[in-house]
């Protein structure tokens, strides 16, 4: 359970007099998620989720989220929307910490991913790139390229607790990437952190997509490399061809893939690989103690790191390079 801060419940009948929501009916944690603390809460108009940002999110970023999920959503896209409270503000701080209340989204993230899920988040992702264009505002991704050397320096003196050599198999990764990384390849806004548990499915199709707190401004295919990696590998570790082939040909359909960018999968991927296991490994070994929080496996991105490095072209996937 994702629940780093408490929250009494006199604080949140405070909290929540401050909107147009009726009285709280109920509140609470959700037993999902890693990086904020989040609370389902019922008021007398329904169910919202109250959002407290933790470590990971910069308080300055925050107005970028909260427009963006605005932005999304006066295009078209199901995601949820920032509420403001009586005197219009959104953005408000809550045991010291900011917090938001946004709108509650029907439908539920897949436990088990069958392959027409793949077809339905390859649609949607091409879907939400198209509708970020024109958003006002930028945010670099501070977990790209640049960002990994010193998350690494971070965990790299007790890297070897998790795995004896990792610290130097992520150093020699790490060079290799900062060298090759492509730059030239169609940008825009990007969702940054598309993993299963933050795609609603309902009877099956998409229903909307949750969770925009890594979002930033970045190549649309590393996006893509990403759900590769979160939705495309079985639970044994191996690749599942028809599932990539499904999301990038249901991609492909909305927003068409360049050559260029069909190429750089193999190099994205690995970068998407090593992304997560960086944070997750700084996780795995930070996680403050009492914290209600299911910590996730960095092994489990080695282990697609070491399967993108054997690949040197799309087409070792057993994907099409047009
Ligand atoms: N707007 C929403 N509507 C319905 N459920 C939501 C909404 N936002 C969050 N949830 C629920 O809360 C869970 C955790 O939310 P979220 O993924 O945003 O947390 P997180 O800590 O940022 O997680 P992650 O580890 O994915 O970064 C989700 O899996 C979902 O069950
Ligand atoms: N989706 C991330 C956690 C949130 O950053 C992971 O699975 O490591």
């Amino acid at each position: 359970m994702a629940v780093y801060t408490e929250v009494s419940d006199e604080d949140v009948r405070a909290f929540v007099a401050q909107y147009d929501l009726g009285d709280v009916v109920s509140c609470k944690g959700i037993a999902e998620g890693v990086e904020n603390s989040n609370f389902l809460l019922v008021t007398g108009k329904g169910p919202f989720i109250l959002t407290l940002y933790e470590k990971r999110v910069d308080p300055a970023d925050l107005p970028f989220f909260l427009g963006l999920m605005d932005h999304l959503a006066a295009r078209g896209l199901t995601c949820p929307q920032p509420v403001a409270g009586t005197d219009g503000v959104a953005l408000r701080s809550l045991c010291g910490r900011p917090a938001v209340i946004v709108t509650f989204l029907k439908g539920m993230w897949p436990r088990r991913i069958l392959a027409d899920h793949c077809a339905g988040l390859g649609e949607g992702l091409a879907r939400l790139h198209l509708a970020g264009d024109g958003f006002e505002l930028t945010r670099r991704n501070a977990l790209s390229v640049a960002g990994w050397r010193p998350l690494f320096a971070a965990s790299r003196w007790r890297a070897d607790e998790v795995k004896p050599g990792l610290a130097d198999s992520l150093a020699e990764e790490l060079d290799y990437l900062e060298t090759h990384w492509p730059t030239d390849l169609p940008a825009g806004i990007i969702h940054a952190d598309l993993f299963p548990d933050n795609v609603f499915f309902s009877d099956g199709a998409l229903s909307g997509l949750i969770d925009f707190y890594f979002a930033c401004n970045d190549l649309f295919a590393y996006d893509v490399a990403i759900c590769l990696n979160a939705w495309c590998f079985e639970a044994d570790g191996s690749f599942n061809v028809t599932k990539a082939r499904l999301l990038l040909a249901s991609y492909d359909r909305v927003r068409p893939l360049s050559a260029a960018e069909r190429e750089a999968l193999p190099i994205l991927a690995r970068g998407s690989a090593i992304r997560f296991l960086l944070t997750r490994l700084y996780d795995w070994l930070n996680t403050p103690t009492g914290a209600m929080v299911k910590r996730k496996d960095p092994l489990e991105y080695l282990h697609k790191l070491r399967f993108h490095q054997q690949i040197r072209h799309i087409a070792d996937y057993g994907l099409d390079r047009s």
